[in-house]
């Protein structure tokens, strides 16, 4: 049997890493504040690296923070590394250990909701370029911005989209991002150049009402569920797609149930003898960025939420899939974008093995950068580890966490050393 007591002396890189996981950002009350004390309180202690706090909303209750390690040619395009600072919510109860204990088990595990999601990366950007700063060969020639940002896990809106289309962004001149991706069960990193788009979608019907026994035509409830019954259908051909290998899962589009709202309330639950006149179901639809957006509007209001059964359909978008030129929002990871060819080798020198580039299921921050036309690619340096995010027991292994640093030092030095090109436009 394992022994999975707490390692009590750690060294000083993977005590860090505990400190910033016990920090709650968990919403739905994100402590902001004092994540940004311990991540500039730590920045301190790296020569040359300069910060800020920016605020985007009147309120100034969500600060971004951002590093700048100045390069020796500051008129190239910079890059960016990000990272979030907030994570979902945990169910204490149904972990092993505390989610915001940062335990620390015999066996290397260090168990925090963020500890893959995304606090990791943020850190290893830092713990690298101290590493570098300090090994004194290290000259960067383009600036390295490090930004971590607020919100990202409810959207993102007052987050990273406020900041890339403000002028504080403008003035960075930024040339390429690296953002976040997923752990990797094998033995090669999974890395990323797309998102998929998130839509909300609320279909409501209205209807006859009348008594509970009666047979008629056009109630809401039908309504809804005749709709309910064809978009089933959708959803079952597309993921039959990725049941026959012929899609993965990120390649298709995904429409899952969230909630369904009707009936007449009473104080023991529902009114059983009535039919209701109103009925709505709400769903999450992921599109991946070859999709059609107008194809599927159409789809939705003809086939989904029809007029002429009395439905109404309210889609709320919230990514695009068009970049501002109208463009698909992906990266190219191929030898047209420079700097993937650099990321790429980067990655290698390091002994690492990059895997083939994925489309992500879920959505980040990275399509703001790209909304933008940057070459933005997700990548969180994590292998032989369990995809955990979201999950109970989120947890990585101290020897996965340092061995990412190493290669996030390769990467930096590589990408802001790198003189071609001058600029960059997407193709
Ligand atoms: N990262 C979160 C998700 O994928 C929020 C993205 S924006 C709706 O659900
Ligand atoms: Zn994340
Ligand atoms: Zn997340």
């Amino acid at each position: 049997a394992q022994n999975h007591h707490q390692i009590q002396n750690p060294p000083p890189t993977i005590a860090r890493f505990q400190q910033y996981l016990r920090i709650s950002t968990a919403h739905p009350d994100p402590d902001y504040v004092s994540a940004i004390n311990f991540l500039t309180n730590f920045s301190h202690s790296i020569p040359f690296l300069q910060s800020q706090n920016l605020y985007f909303t009147p309120e100034r209750n969500k600060p971004l923070l951002l590093f700048t390690l100045p390069g020796s040619d500051p008129s190239l395009p910079s890059i960016l590394l990000n990272s979030h600072l907030d994570s979902v919510p945990a169910e204490p109860s149904k972990w092993a250990h505390p989610p915001f204990s940062a335990h620390y088990s015999s066996d290397g595990k260090i168990f925090a909701r963020g500890a893959q999601d995304d606090k990791c990366i943020g850190l290893q950007y830092l713990e690298a370029i101290k590493g570098l700063i300090e090994e004194k060969s290290f000259s960067p020639l383009r600036n390295i911005h490090i930004s971590f940002v607020p919100d990202e896990e409810i959207g993102g809106f007052d987050g990273m989209a406020k900041f890339a289309t403000s002028d504080e962004f403008k003035k960075l001149n930024v040339g390429f991002v690296l953002d976040e991706g997923q752990a990797s069960p094998g033995d090669e990193y999974r890395v990323f150049y797309a998102d998929r788009q998130p839509w909300h979608i609320v279909i409501k019907a209205v209807g006859m009402p009348g008594h509970g026994s009666r047979m008629f035509d056009n109630g809401a409830m039908e309504n809804l569920m005749k709709s309910i019954e064809v978009i089933t259908k959708f959803r079952d051909a597309e993921f039959d797609k990725v049941k026959a290998g012929l899609a993965a899962n990120s390649e298709v589009i995904s429409m899952n149930p969230v909630f369904l709202k009707a009936g007449i309330p009473s104080p023991t639950g529902f009114v059983m003898n009535m039919q209701p006149s109103e009925a709505e179901a709400g769903f999450d639809l992921r599109l991946p960025p070859t999709a059609d957006p107008d194809a599927m509007r159409r789809r939705i209001t003809e086939e989904w939420a029809p007029s002429w059964r009395n439905m109404t359909v309210e889609i709320t978008a919230k990514g695009s899939l068009r970049d501002y030129r109208g463009r698909p929002l992906l990266t190219f990871t191929n030898d047209s974008n420079p700097w993937w060819s650099v990321f790429k080798q980067a990655v290698t020198s390091a002994g690492g093995k990059l895997g083939k580039p994925e489309i992500l299921s879920s959505t980040t921050d990275a399509r703001f950068m790209r909304q933008l036309g940057i070459p933005t690619i997700g990548f969180s340096p994590m292998k032989n580890t369990p995809i955990l995010l979201h999950d109970h027991n989120e947890f990585l292994k101290d020897s996965v966490y340092l061995e990412g640093i190493k290669v996030y030092e390769s990467v930096i030095k590589s990408l802001s050393s790198f003189t071609e090109p001058s600029s960059y436009h997407a193709q």
